[in-house]
């Protein structure tokens, strides 16, 4: 057989190894939150959202809930504010709740343009659209931090009307409390709450890191696995630090509020989300039901 021949069937063969994958994943919901440094350059950008145009064009049904922190944080740097978080929350007065809405707006729809022009219909929706995300006001702490959201109720009515007629949807953390006062999100609670309220059998958190580290300093205690009670005991043992914190807690919480399987994969590897669902061994850190099989064989080959 010539070169050229064996390099088609291979790709050939790479084809058919996904098959059993896309057949399992067909029609489920997958929510990506894409954010952080992953978002930090636009070739990363355009990778993401191949994958993620990918997936929906072999029939998964993905939604994406976008960050753009830095983005934020160098408008509010522009007015000459200080950018200021408190246990990784912005501390949001009326100004920057503005700055945060219009920087939020403009990822959004650079996100959907993105989408769109692979061929795939995208609609840029915030928490605030359909009263999608409802909030009460979150303190740090006891600390009141401004307009900072702590989402109470997710209304996932837009969004299955979205799916229902093929669109991608691509949601900005902003969100309504009862008198509808506009508040900031973080990206990663409204990625969480958005996979919960719709059942998702897939989240994806795409952050800076190649995922959970026992200690962060030394690269060999790598977790390419754990069970939810594991992550808790990491994070009362202290392992699991900075932004990471929140995530993990949250990626616990979801999976035990109606969320198949969670992963925290590292977005500055290009296809990251694509090598996760479509090999036998993923990449990134998986965390599991309690109770899970570990039961990852393909549908095809069970
Ligand atoms: N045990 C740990 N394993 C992995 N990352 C950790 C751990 N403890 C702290 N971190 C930190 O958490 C960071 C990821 O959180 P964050 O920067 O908030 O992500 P993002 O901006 O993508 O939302 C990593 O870059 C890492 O420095
Ligand atoms: C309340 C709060 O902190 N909101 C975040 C919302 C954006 C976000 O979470 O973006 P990343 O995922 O890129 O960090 C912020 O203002 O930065």
């Amino acid at each position: 057989m010539d070169k050229d021949m064996t390099e088609v069937l291979k790709k050939a063969e790479v084809l058919i190894e996904a098959l059993p994958y896309i057949q399992r994943f067909n029609r489920k919901v997958i929510v990506v939150k894409y954010g952080g440094s992953a978002m930090s350059n636009e070739e990363l950008q355009r990778n993401v959202i191949k994958d993620v145009a990918l997936l929906k064009l072999v029939g998964f049904k993905p939604i994406i809930v976008h960050g753009g922190g830095k983005e934020i944080s160098r408008w509010v740097g522009k007015v000459g504010k200080e950018a200021e978080f408190v246990n990784g929350l912005r501390v949001t007065d009326e100004e920057t709740m503005e700055i945060a809405e219009m920087v939020l707006s403009k990822v959004n729809k650079s996100l959907v343009t993105m989408v769109q022009e692979l061929g795939v219909k995208a609609v840029g929706i915030s928490g605030k659209d359909g009263c999608l995300l409802k909030v009460d006001r979150k303190y740090s702490d006891g600390k009141d931090i401004g307009f900072v959201g702590d989402v109470k109720e997710v209304n996932p009515d837009l969004l299955y009307d979205l799916l229902e007629k093929d669109f991608l949807p691509i949601v900005a953390p902003i969100g309504l409390d009862d008198n509808f006062q506009t508040y900031n999100i973080n990206a990663d609670d409204a990625a969480c709450a958005i996979a919960k309220a719709v059942h998702a059998e897939k989240l994806a958190f795409l952050t800076d890191i190649e995922g959970i580290y026992k200690d962060i300093n030394d690269k060999d205690s790598f977790l390419s696995r754990m069970k939810a009670s594991e992550a808790d005991k990491l994070i009362e043992e202290g392992f699991i630090g900075g932004g990471m914190l929140p995530k993990l807690a949250n990626c616990t919480s979801a999976i035990r509020n109606g969320v198949n399987r969670v992963h925290i994969l590292d977005g500055r590897i290009p296809h990251c989300l694509l090598l996760e669902i479509f090999t036998y061994h993923g990449v990134g850190t998986a965390i599991l039901h309690d109770d899970d099989q570990l039961n990852d064989v393909p549908v095809s080959e069970s």
